[in-house]
This record gives structure tokens, sequence and C-alpha cells, in this order.
């Protein structure tokens, strides 16, 4: 690589080109509307919201598109539908390189990579292993040797070299958002999305991104970004603008003709005035003007009129070959492109396969739990915690008559604490992965299956190893029976009954919103709990016997409790006059467990955690694909 090609970018030389896309692709849009369907809480009944009208128009390659106007014009939901990122409501006609898709298809058009507004990164990963673990996802093809190259050549091209040992966590927003996009750049995508890239960076900072962005353009790739009030300074690097007013098309053209073109329809930008401002300033209606006529009249202009002017510049693009594939010979005469470049170019970009992906998801995710691992001691601690104080709570009640009651109460909230643990600390977590999620799939780092098996690897574990710390240690305290097929049941099923609840979690964090899930988990979890325990069979309506039948909660704490007084289990020792259940039978008569199914049982069990993973993972597939 050129020595101080990294500066050259973070400074803002344009005459830098980095990595170059094997394709090009034009992305033509024809009349794209977007209506979305809202319930009134005022008027109570649906109402239609139009927030596309109808727009059109055409991105091509070797240029950075911005997509500006004021909040709420459409930026975003025009960019999600182009992208194919969030189709819903859409209609109209999307065309990449002249092979027609209809608008409301959702999936990754032309190899469309997008660039989301938040940092979507794994916080305890430094930025080389975020990397590189991305480019062994997406570079199968790729030696170890080649793609740590590559992955070199992309840091200092994107000024991130010196930032390769740091955590994502600990980087600027700025660099965050380099790195967002050079870990897209590792396939050489040649059309990418941005949504509002400089949307909390400082004036440098944003300077410097539009740069490489400007330069990645220029490399032949399209690039559209989404930019809410850009600098003159940043405005000056942008070479088209897209400009929506309310769901319509404001201005569409190159950046050099936007002011002749605003002139031209009466609107005069004052000298030393920033033009990007003075054009929201007319789409935020500012001016008393109709917008549908100064739009007609902009249409109008014609572009040459300005090249013509002495007083306009239009930036010089490169001409692109007009063929899908840039051959590396056109490569190195239009962009000089280096000697190594090329050779790690004329590599395939193909994915790794579902066992590939599956070993560095697993790897991924041990290098984030290990580098996290106080949240794991804090989990283990907490249960620990808990089986020391109720272990001194309910101290010896386990061999005691006297105090069966009392040992009841305490194998009802040990199923209560290891399915609340279980359940909750997934569905809360959930749907923060959820969003890191819906970027990587959308930009095919990997398939669902192997994703799922992999966080399901180390949540797995971490759960078991937490009941059982919480289990060994309280049953021991509350003297209950060491016999070891007892013990060994109790502690199976405490354990399955959580990954049981932990797999409801997974769920309940996969299809609701955490404000809602974090009362419906707990909602759920009190209603199964209720049958069994505070409700026996007989006493139950009629109509809400099911739940009896369905409870996976009921089903292992009967178990649970069989385990502990069940199988014959000899008299207990009474220290009182009188202890109601000195014999254990008498008490598993008395709550309704006299006879206890524990196969049926398990059997309720086990297929309800392998009935909600595979709800969860349909749950998952269609929020991932029909978006
Ligand atoms: N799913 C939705 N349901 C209801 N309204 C929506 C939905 N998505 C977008 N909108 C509305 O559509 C309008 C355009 O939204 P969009 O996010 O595209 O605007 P924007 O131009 O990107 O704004 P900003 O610059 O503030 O991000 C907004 O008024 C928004 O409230």
């Amino acid at each position: 690589m050129t020595p101080g090609l990294a500066e050259d970018i973070g400074n803002g030389n344009n005459n830098v080109v980095p990595l170059l896309p094997r394709t090009t692709v034009e992305l033509e849009f024809r009349n794209i509307k977007c209506t979305i369907n809202t319930y009134s809480l005022i008027k109570f009944k649906m109402e239609q919201r139009q927030i596309l009208k109808g727009v059109s128009g055409c991105f091509k390659p070797g240029a950075l598109t911005a997509i500006m106007g004021p909040s709420g014009a459409g930026k975003t939901t025009l960019l999600n539908i182009l992208a194919g990122y969030s189709t819903q409501g859409a209609k109209g006609e999307i065309a990449v390189n002249g092979a027609c898709t209809c608008a409301s298809q959702s999936s990754g058009r032309g190899g469309a990579r997008y660039i989301r507004q938040h940092d979507d990164l794994r916080a305890y990963l430094t930025v080389y292993e975020a990397m590189s673990l991305a480019a062994a996802l997406k570079l199968a093809d790729f030696s170890r040797h080649e793609r740590k190259e590559k992955v070199y050549e992309i840091l200092a091209l994107l000024g991130l070299s010196a930032a390769a040992e740091t955590l994502c966590r600990d980087l600027s927003g700025g660099q965050k958002r380099r790195l967002a996009v050079a870990l897209e750049l590792l396939s050489d995508p040649s059309l990418m999305f941005l949504d509002e890239p400089t949307t909390g960076l400082d004036s440098s900072a944003s300077a410097s991104l539009i740069t490489l962005l400007n330069n990645l353009a220029r490399g032949g790739r399209t690039l559209i970004a989404t930019i809410h009030q850009p600098s003159a300074l940043i405005f000056e690097k942008i070479d088209n603008v897209y400009c929506l007013e309310a769901g319509r098309t404001l201005y569409n053209g190159p950046r050099a003709a936007l002011v002749p073109a605003l002139a031209r329809a009466g609107l005069q930008c004052p000298s030393y005035h920033n033009p990007a401002d003075f054009l929201m300033e007319v789409a935020s209606g500012e001016y008393d003007v109709d917008l549908i006529k100064v739009a007609k009249k902009m249409s109008q202009f014609k572009t040459d009129d300005a090249v013509n002017g002495s007083w306009v510049e239009i930036p010089t693009i490169p001409a692109l070959p007009s063929s899908l594939d840039i051959s590396t010979e056109m490569k190195s005469k239009h962009f000089g492109e280096s000697p190594k470049m090329r050779k790690l170019s004329k590599n395939i970009y193909k994915p790794s396969g579902q066992v590939r992906q599956t070993a560095i998801l697993l790897y991924r995710n041990y290098l984030i739990t290990t580098r996290n691992y106080a949240l794991f001691m804090y989990r283990v601690a907490a249960h620990v915690v808990i089986a020391l104080i109720f272990g001194y709570l309910y101290s010896g009640v386990g061999g005691e008559a006297s105090s069966v009651l009392g040992n009841y109460v305490y194998l009802y909230g040990s199923m209560l604490l290891t399915v609340y643990t279980g359940k909750m600390s997934v569905t809360l977590s959930f749907p923060l992965e959820m969003e890191i999620l819906k970027g990587e799939y959308f930009n095919r780092w990997y398939n669902l299956a192997p994703y799922i098996f992999s966080i399901l690897a180390v949540e797995l574990p971490f759960q078991m190893i937490s009941c059982v710390s919480y289990v060994v240690l309280s049953y021991w305290l509350t003297d209950n029976p060491l016999e070891p097929t007892r013990a060994t049941l109790f502690l199976a099923t405490i354990v399955a009954t959580s990954l049981c609840a932990q797999a409801w979690g997974y769920f309940i964090g996969s299809t609701t919103p955490t404000k809602i899930a974090v009362f419906i988990g707990p909602v759920l979890a009190c209603l199964f709990s209720v049958f069994g325990f505070c409700l026996a069979l007989s006493d139950t309506p009629r109509y809400f016997r099911w739940l009896h039948y369905i409870s996976y909660f009921r089903a292992g704490f009967h178990v649970a409790v069989y385990s502990v007084y069940g199988f014959n289990r000899k008299k207990l020792q009474c220290s009182k006059l009188y202890c109601q259940f000195v014999t254990p039978k008498t008490f598993l008569k008395q709550m309704d467990m006299e006879e206890v199914d524990i196969g049926g049982n398990m059997t309720i069990v086990i297929l309800t955690t392998v009935l909600m993973h595979l709800l969860t993972c349909a749950a998952l597939w269609y929020r991932l694909n029909k978006r």
C-alpha cells in the first residue's frame, strides 16, 4: 500500500481511490409510493398515511448521492425501500442495472449493503477482531493470509490502523461509523446505502467520513446516504442531491447545479449562504412559494445550462465502463489499482458454509463472553447469594415433618427463581441483540441457523451453570434428601424447566418490543405457576384445565416435589408433639400429587422447550425476511 494513504484519506485527499467494486450498479426507481396504516388514538380508527407520493430517480455508479430533506420528509423510508431493507407499504418499480423488481420486495438489491444510523458493532471485540471475523464469514475462498492482508488494507484505507487493538465500545463516533463502512467493504460491494452517517459526529469527523464516502464512490460504487443538514464543507463533497419535501421530490440532480436550478425557479440563494441550508429552508416551507411548482421548474432546469455557465463546476466523475464487470486492466487504467489490491480482487467473494459460519460465530461469542465475563459472574453470584439466603431462611426444612409446608414453599421458590432468571435474562437482552442481527443478516454475513445455534451454545450452559450452583447449595442447606436418584432428578427438573422458560424468553424477546416483553414475560410465568402450586386440578374450572396440562411450570414443579417426597420416601422425623405430614405420601395426597407421571411431565417440559425454540426461529426468519 502507498505510504501515507490512510492519512491522505483522513485529510480528504480526493485523488486517492480505495478498493474497487467488482461490478457497477445503476439504480433506477420509478413512481415509488409508501402508504402506512396507523391507528389513530384520537379518532379510534385505522388511518392511511402516505409517506412517499410517487418519487422517481436514478443513482449512477461513481457518485455519492445525498438524500436530503426536512425531518419527516421520508428520507429514511425511501432509503429503506431502495435498499430493500424495509419495504412495508411500498409500491412502484426499482431497476438494478435495468432488471426490474417490485419496490415491495424485501431483499438486498444488487448486492446492496446497508449501514444503519446506529452503530451496530460488537462492543467487546477489538477493531481487528471484528474485521477478521467478518472477513472469515464473508471471504470463504481467501486464505488466512489473504484475509489478513485485506483486513489491514481496508483498516489503513479508512484510517483505522492505529485503532486496530481498540475495543469497538471505546471507539469515537467517527471511528465507529468508519468501522461500520470497513466491515461492509470487505466484500467490495458496488451499492451502499448509509442512513444518516454524519449524525452525532462533529464537523471534522463528518467531513472526514464524507470525504471517505466520496472516494469510495469515485472508485465506481453507487453510494447513497441520507444527510439531514450538511455543512458547506460537507455539501461540497457530495456529487448529487436528491431532496424530498413531504414525500415528494423537490430536487434531483448534480449538487453543482442546485443553486442555478433554484434561481431558475425564482429562488435566489444569497451569497455566502450554504446552498444546503437554503435548500432546507425552501423544503421546510420558509419561503412563501408553491413547492410543487418549484420542483417542476427545477426538474426542467438543464444541467447543461449550468455546465456552460462560468460560475458552476461539475465534479469530474471517472468515466465507467458500461459492462457489469470492470476488468482488472480497466481498474488499473481508470483508477490506478495497486498490484496487491489486484491480487486480492482475483478471489471470488464467497460466503462461508453453514458449519464454518457456526464455528466462526461460536468463536465470536466465546470472545465476547470472555471479555464480558463480569456479566456471567454476576449471574452466577446472584444465584449463589439467593441460595445462601434461601438456605438460611429454610435451613433444615427438608428432613423435618413439621416443616413440610416450609419446604414446599422452598421448592416453589426455587422453581420460580430459576424460571424467572432463565426467562428474563434473554427476554430483555434479545431485543438489543436483534438490532445487530438485523444489520448483519441483511448484509449477508451469515444464515439464521448458525446464528441461533451459536447464541444457544453460549446461553444454555450459562443458565445451566447458574441453576446448578443455586440448586446444589440451597438443596444441601435445606437438608433435602441427598439420595443420588432424588437429588439428580430434582436438579435435572429445575434445570430443564429453567431452560424451557429461557426458550419462552427467546420467543417473547424476538417477537415483542422490550417495553411489552418486560411485563408479558412475568405475567406468563405467574399464570403458569398458579397451576399446580396454588390450584389443584380438581379445583380448576373446566375451561381453564387446558392451562394445567400445557403448563411447563406445573409439569416441572410436580416432578420436583415428587422427586423429594415421592418414590415411597420413608417417614420423616417429627421434632414436635404432632406433625401432620410424617408420612410423605399423605402430603403428596393433600397436594394432589400422589401419582405424578414423571415421563409425561418431563415430555411436556422438553416438548415446550423445542416448540418455543422452533417458534422463535420461525418468528426471526419472518422478521428478517419480510420487513
Ligand atoms: N412505520 C411507520 N408508521 C407510522 N409512521 C411512520 C412509519 N415510518 C415512518 N413514518 C412516518 O413517516 C414520516 C417519514 O419518516 P422518515 O423516517 O422516512 O423521515 P425522515 O425524513 O428520515 O426524518 P428524519 O430526518 O427525522 O429521520 C415521518 O413522519 C414518520 O413519522
